[in-house]
């Protein structure tokens, strides 16, 4: 066997078998394949069964130093593991151990990295177990950094990436794919990571990250998952002349030639994985974003996190923040820095929600609604100061992407009119945000109801310590996501966020609101998202957009059985 394995590799049955310094100064293995120069051709070797040395280099399969004795028999590990045999839980207590030592978050994140290249079950066990801790990390505001140094800190390639030079071989790229039953694909084009602008290919962190989530936070597993980074240049020019970007070095394809490879790229999709497949459209540029929303959501099961999952998570928030603040949604007004996906999804699903509630027609209910951008109010109005001031919202939405754009005079004026004013600071990662938590209450003399998108930590002030929330739309989309996926679902529905927003603000406790939140702890956010999970689902079967028939009775409790748990299996 072994003979005849290295007369094939070597492609001669004779062998010279002894290791011989080579020109570069290496040695040359024993198969020769060191000795091929760059014209001869060499075949590069793989094995179907992970077993022994491939076992362990198999992220889904390994678990490092916790095979067991009879499995490292079974499996042709002997000698390959030092002797010991660590339980999960210590391999766990180490690396988070080491991760604690890191004093700088990329370091952080580049150790979690290879964690999940290296043992993926492990990985999702410390993100799980430790998830207040980690989310930051593997999500933003970390994973922001990393996507603007993708390049130089790449070492194995995470995800799918289709380029332009894909262009007509699309499902081919799809079939390259080691996973065939996909259910949810995080796709982005990079062109507005977080609040950070274009970085091109190097979004990829963001539906690494993001899918990651789906798994830790919504159950969904591991395999089933697929995050792809559709490259067709990028606008930055930083990045366009840095040696190490890993992207197409052109200018972004724009009409015809980008809407024919999205087209390509959706119509692949679905070829190959079926009309059930979630595609979530994450941190695409607006110009692109409503309009592939509106093209594709009749035809596919899609689903854009920034617009929908944001407007889900904020209506979820205001919603409890009632319980703070007193009053209807249709009594409170409404103010947006920065009229984009977010924050134009947000308005139209509070408008929506208003109109569901009061009976009134949504272009009644759109007047409570103000927003400006950056060439301020459809108003003779130039800044949010001069907005504040006449409008006088209860409530204060940034999302521009414009960090310290809520400046002490505007949350000032805020507090001047208002008991809670309530301070949405959403823009992501954190030097993006409108204004810290610790500005929202000094500023508002601790008055202020603040949540941002990226965390910020508690804060003192004159003797009390305020919680700051994180409204991010990560507690929606996980729930989402898998809400869809056990249902079967065909389509994405408007009520199906209302459903989500419900679920979430509903597990907001008493607890919590006396510390001010408007959000539940992320410690219990897979109860959270197996909750929204069953509300969605329950949704898609009323509306009659559900495939998995029949429906099952307590659909909390089937969203949690179906949820990926990330502890090991014993091996026969
Ligand atoms: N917390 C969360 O869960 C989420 C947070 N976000 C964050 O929200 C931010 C915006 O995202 P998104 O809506 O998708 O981006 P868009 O590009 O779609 O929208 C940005 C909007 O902000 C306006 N704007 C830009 N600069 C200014 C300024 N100086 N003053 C006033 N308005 C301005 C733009 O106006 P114009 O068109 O005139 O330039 C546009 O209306 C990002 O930072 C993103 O990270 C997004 C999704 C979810
Ligand atoms: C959270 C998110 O989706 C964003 O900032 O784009
Ligand atoms: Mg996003």
């Amino acid at each position: 066997m072994e003979s005849a394995l290295r007369a094939i590799r070597d492609g001669d049955s004779v062998l010279d078998l002894s290791p011989r310094s080579t020109v570069g100064g290496g040695v040359e293995d024993i198969y020769g394949e060191d000795r091929a120069t760059e014209d001869q051709l060499v075949t590069p070797w793989n094995f179907s069964v992970a077993s022994g040395y491939s076992l362990l280099r198999d992220p889904q399969f390994n678990k490092g130093l916790a095979f067991t004795e009879k499995e490292r028999d079974a499996h042709y590990l002997r000698g390959l593991l030092p002797p010991t045999v660590f339980s999960q839980q210590l391999q766990e207590k180490k690396l988070m151990h080491n991760i604690r030592q890191y004093q700088v978050p990329l370091q952080k994140y580049t150790s979690l990295m290879e964690l999940q290249e290296r043992n993926e079950r492990l990985f999702y066990k410390l993100l799980i177990d430790n998830v207040e801790e980690l989310l930051p990390i593997v999500y933003t505001p970390t994973v922001g950094e990393a996507c603007q140094k993708y390049g130089s800190i790449f070492k194995r390639p995470q995800g799918l990436y289709i380029s332009l030079k894909e262009k007509g071989k699309i499902l081919e790229v799809l079939k390259n794919w080691p996973e065939r039953s996909i259910q949810v694909i995080v796709v982005t084009d990079g062109e507005r990571i977080l609040g950070l602008g274009d970085l091109g290919c190097q979004g990829m962190g963001i539906p690494v990250g993001k899918l990651s989530l789906y798994t830790a936070l919504g159950g969904v597993r591991p395999s089933a998952c697929l995050p792809i980074t559709i490259d067709v240049g990028t606008n930055n020019e930083t990045l366009l002349k840095d040696d190490f970007y890993i992207g197409l070095r052109r200018k972004r394809a724009t009409g015809q030639e980008y809407s024919e490879l999205l087209h390509e790229f959706m119509c692949a999709v679905k070829q190959n994985y079926g009309e059930k497949v979630l595609i979530q459209f994450e941190d695409f540029a607006n110009h692109n974003a409503f309009d592939l929303l509106a093209k594709y959501g009749t035809t596919h099961l899609v689903f854009n996190d920034d617009i929908q999952g944001t407007a889900s998570v904020v209506l979820a928030g205001l919603v409890a923040a009632l319980k703070l603040i007193g009053g209807t949604l249709a009594e409170n007004t409404f103010l947006f820095l920065g009229a984009g996906e977010a924050g134009t999804g947000i308005a139209e699903l509070i408008a929506l929600e208003i109109s569901k509630q009061t009976k009134a027609p949504i272009e009644e209910t759109r007047k409570k609604i103000w927003l400006v951008d950056s060439k301020g109010l459809i108003e003779p109005v130039s800044t949010l100061l001069e907005a504040v001031k006449i409008i006088k919202p209860t409530v204060l939405i940034g999302t521009s992407g414009k960090g310290q754009t809520f400046t002490k005079e505007v949350v000032e004026a805020m507090a001047s009119f208002n008991d809670k004013p309530l301070i949405l600071a959403l823009s992501n990662p954190t030097s993006q945000a409108e204004c810290t938590a610790e500005q929202a209450y000094t500023w508002s003399q601790g008055r202020a109801i603040f949540a941002s998108g990226s965390p910020f930590d508690p804060v003192e002030y004159n003797g009390k310590v305020y919680v700051p929330g994180q409204a991010n739309n990560c507690y929606i989309f996980p729930g989402f996501g898998l809400g869809l996926v056990i249902s079967g679902a065909i389509r994405v529905h408007d009520d199906m966020l209302l459903a989500a927003s419900e679920a979430l603000a509903k597990q907001v406790t008493e607890e919590n609101y006396k510390k001010g939140l408007i959000y539940p702890p992320f410690a219990n956010i897979r109860k959270i998202s197996a909750n929204i999970a069953a509300s969605v689902a329950a949704k898609a079967y009323e509306l009659g957009l559900a495939t998995r028939l029949p429906r099952p009775e307590n659909l909390v409790k089937y969203a949690e059985s179906c949820m990926y748990t990330p502890v090991y299996r014993n091996y026969r």
